[in-house]
């Protein structure tokens, strides 16, 4: 039964697939790029591989397409194994297409014919030739810059054509390595409707590497967070933000201050009581890590009470809707938080936490 919900076909035609990645590694020599990577990836998900430079996800990426053969562990596209050390199902196989940071797009052919390379490498010829160029152009709304030749193009929307070129073959699965990595900061954001967009339109499967961690937040219906080749998180992006399972992964994403707090597991959320009474313990006492974002801390100007602490403001920075502070506890760590005005640099707050996650310690 497990077949019937790997594989669907949606509205745009393109069949999407499922997924499995089973214990997947990779070494070059001594080094492990990948170490035994276990993701499942359901039809249509739009999934981004997010971590640090070096964290092997671009090897990750370069294996599911084929380019790269597998040390250990199996991958799967619905009941299909493509790659395990036995078996390697090469590139041109596998049902699935590939977009690089640089679009690669042949600089002495229009837009359509770019668009339309892979299927005339096919022999595809004709009507349903200028049908499938026109419905990939449709997909990333670039209909009328069929005969415009790429170098009379943005960024962006050679991007665009490179995802076309990409989606003309129909595949299971895309693939996107860092596709956004060399356009300016405006032209991401706008890049970032876009592939949502399309994302809705054709509901592909998408693998989309990145290291850009916002990129991956908007992007994505789940990431998975890599460190040294393993799996750290997978999750929500909402989860990996609320409920972060390591202190690394919580510096990683999005703004937060990691205290010491004589309260809590790993696992759990601090309610307001709680978390002030632990962070009142003395040093000794305050072992278990805990994350409190920004938007869970009040700040006043009058005398601390019990449930509360006083902070002294070390910086103010102006962020438009809002005050970015950065605050010295007691216990001389360091909180960030915003306010609606800025206090003064040197003055004495009173802080008070709403909440706080308890984390593990990183390995
Ligand atoms: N062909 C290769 N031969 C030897 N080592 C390699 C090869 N390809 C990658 N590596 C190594 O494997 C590790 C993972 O590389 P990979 O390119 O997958 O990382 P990445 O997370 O995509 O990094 P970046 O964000 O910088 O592209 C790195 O230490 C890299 O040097």
């Amino acid at each position: 039964m497990a077949g019937l919900n790997t594989e669907e076909r949606n509205t745009s035609g393109l069949s999407a697939a499922g997924l499995s990645i089973d214990r997947v590694t990779k070494r070059f020599g001594e080094h492990v790029a990948v170490d035994e990577l276990s993701l499942e990836i359901k039809p249509g998900e739009f999934v981004a591989l997010l971590g640090p430079s070096g964290c092997g996800k671009t090897t990750m990426l370069r294996m599911l397409a084929g380019f790269e053969s597998v040390n250990g562990g199996r991958i799967q596209l619905g009941s299909r194994t493509l790659a395990s050390p036995e078996t390697h199902v090469p590139p041109e196989q596998r049902d699935m297409a590939m977009v690089f940071q640089s679009y690669a797009l042949w600089p002495h052919m229009s837009v359509a014919d770019n668009v339309g390379y892979p299927i005339k490498l096919r022999g595809l010829r004709g009507t349903e030739y200028q049908q499938r160029v026109q419905q990939a152009l449709a997909l990333v709304e670039l209909e009328a810059y069929a005969e415009r030749m790429p170098q009379a193009l943005s960024g962006g929307q050679r991007q665009r054509v490179a995802l076309a070129r990409c989606l003309v073959s129909d595949p299971s699965v895309v693939l996107l390595d860092e596709p956004l990595a060399n356009l300016d900061r405006h032209l991401r954001a706008t890049m970032e409707h876009s592939f949502r967009d399309f994302h809705q339109r054709t509901g592909a499967t998408l693998v989309y590497v990145t290291h850009d961690q916002t990129e991956a937040m908007a992007l994505a219906d789940k990431i998975a967070v890599m460190k040294a080749g393993k799996l750290v998180q997978w999750g929500t992006p909402q989860t990996l933000y609320h409920e972060p399972r390591t202190a690394w992964v919580a510096g990683f994403i999005g703004q937060g201050s990691q205290l010491k707090v004589a309260a809590g597991s790993p696992g759990k959320l601090l309610e307001h009581a709680t978390l002030m009474r632990g962070l009142n313990a003395t040093e000794s006492e305050r072992t278990q890590a805990v994350l409190v974002r920004p938007e869970h801390i009040q700040i006043a100007t009058q005398l601390p009470s019990a449930h509360q602490l006083t902070a002294q403001v070390e910086n103010v920075i102006f962020r438009g809707e809002r005050y970015e502070l950065s605050l010295r506890l007691p216990s001389s760590e360091t909180l960030l938080a915003y306010h609606r005005t800025a206090p003064k640099v040197g003055s004495q707050v009173a802080v008070s936490l709403d909440q706080g996650w308890c984390m593990e310690p990183d390995q």
